[in-house]
């Protein structure tokens, strides 16, 4: 278990040059596997679900070379085999399941690991998955302890056929691997429904790079001209705007000033008006974000009477549903009352009690939403996380603003997200260390 201990009270102040999005990484990387020519990213953090998956592709045969310190990386599946018998996809991450579209592409088979389900955030359903599997033409069925995908040679002259689909909801992976698949298919697919988070608009752009036809970017209708032969090429990642807000609200809780890069404030505007629910300005200026507050952090009064100030996260262009922990951390330093509102997973929320132990006062209202009384006065503890990358955070950010000696057993989990963490909050001026145990 790694497990972060932080001497909390100082207020963070200094500058910040955030990593890329684990989110935008993950579903490049899978992608990478459906060219055969040669490909350079830059900007690849050093995080573990990234090393995961470097590490089948190495397992698969490919040429995998990662400079660490330019965070620069060199891929070529020329010679990648994969055998089910044999390979076993990464387990414990989400993204596992965008390499099934191009071992079908490639192979036609695929194996799925049952725990696919990264963060425990509630179900995490494959069901939209196998949907899309199936409508490319692909065979499902069940096997010890995973899923074996198969898809057959067609008469389209590929192994997936073109297809419609309009999805129960936007789901976020489910978006990227009908992309994936429709890439593949020779002909017109088009899905309705489709997520647009930035990640997604992100991963789209790299498609387009490979020579990929894709339009409707960014909307809830995507068309996908597929089988264009799929070239190499140059990618440099985007900032995460997880990490970039991640860093604003540790300046804000701790009421220091923190400057993070961000060169794209077009995605912030709901952001920012959540940032000033709890008092917080926050302000875009020649590609860097600066959070500060005025004054102390207070939740702001509607002028609605009898309502909450409340922060509803759902598919984007709703809040991002990642945030809301980072949120609950300021409800729960801010004076005055606010409902945060998980419309996305049903189990995201459990983790109130460990809040309590700082002496928080946050109820329950049921599976997807809760209520901070923020503002009661807070002393360090022991606490410990769930498997949920934000969630660690959070507690670390109620840590951070509280002075004296407080610990977050199981933070790990930010090591999925965040490349050199400890790092940047050392450079802000936090003293935090990791410490480990068996
Ligand atoms: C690797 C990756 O990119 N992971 C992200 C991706 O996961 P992922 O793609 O798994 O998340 P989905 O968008 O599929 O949503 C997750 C779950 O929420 C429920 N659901 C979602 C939307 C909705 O309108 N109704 C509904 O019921 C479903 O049970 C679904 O399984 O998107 C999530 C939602 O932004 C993020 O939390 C994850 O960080
Ligand atoms: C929930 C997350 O990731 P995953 O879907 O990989 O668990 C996340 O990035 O916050």
């Amino acid at each position: 278990m790694s497990n972060l201990i932080v001497h909390g009270g100082t207020p963070l102040r200094g500058r910040i040059t955030p990593s890329a999005n684990k989110n935008a990484v993950l579903p490049v990387l899978c992608a990478t596997l459906l060219t055969r020519e040669p490909l350079r990213l830059h900007g690849v953090p050093d995080i573990t679900d990234v090393r995961k998956i470097l590490d089948i592709f190495r397992m698969l045969g490919s040429s995998v070379q990662m400079d660490q310190a330019t965070g620069t990386l060199s891929l070529h599946h020329e010679h990648t085999v994969f055998d089910p018998a044999q390979h076993r996809l990464p387990e414990e991450m989400r993204s596992s399941i965008m390499l099934i579209p191009p071992l079908l592409a490639r192979f036609g088979v695929a194996r799925l690991e049952d725990n696919v389900k990264g963060c425990t955030l509630g179900v995490r359903e494959i069901d939209p998955h196998v949907e899309v599997f199936q409508r490319f033409g692909g065979t499902v069925e069940r096997a010890e302890g995973s899923l074996l995908v198969r898809s057959s040679h067609n008469s389209k002259g590929g192994t997936l056929t073109p297809t419609d689909h309009w999805l129960d909801y936007a789901s976020v992976t489910t978006t990227e691997n009908f992309v994936l698949c429709a890439v593949a298919a020779n002909g017109t697919s088009t899905l309705t429904n489709a997520a647009s988070e930035p990640h997604v608009q992100e991963f789209c752009r790299f498609m387009v790079m490979l020579g990929a036809r894709i339009d409707g970017i960014g909307t809830s209708r995507i068309t996908v001209q597929g089988g264009a032969a799929l070239g190499g090429g140059e990618f440099r990642f985007d900032e995460d705007f997880h990490e970039i807000t991640t860093f604003l609200a540790l300046g804000a809780i701790t009421g220091g000033d923190v400057i993070v890069r961000n060169s794209a404030p077009g995605n912030f505007p709901l952001i920012d008006r959540t940032f000033a629910k709890f008092g917080v300005v926050v302000t875009h200026e020649d590609g860097w974000s600066r959070a500060h507050c005025p004054g102390p952090l207070k939740v702001q009064t509607p002028f609605t009477s009898n309502v909450l100030t409340k922060v509803e996260a759902a598919p984007w262009p709703y809040f991002p549903v990642d945030l809301l922990p980072i949120f609950i951390a300021l409800g729960v330093r801010a004076q005055g009352n606010c409902m945060f509102w998980n419309k996305v997973y049903d189990g995201a929320l459990g983790w109130t009690g460990e809040l309590s132990k700082f002496g928080a006062h946050v109820f329950s209202s049921d599976p997807h939403r809760l209520i901070t009384f923020g503002g009661n006065p807070l002393s360090p503890a022991l606490v410990e996380s769930p498997y949920i990358i934000r969630v660690a955070i959070a507690l670390f950010m109620v840590a951070a603003s509280i002075e004296g000696r407080s610990e977050i057993r199981n933070a790990a989990p930010i090591r999925r997200a965040h490349p050199r963490f400890v790092e940047n909050l050392r450079s802000l001026g936090v003293q935090v260390e990791w410490t480990s145990e068996e």
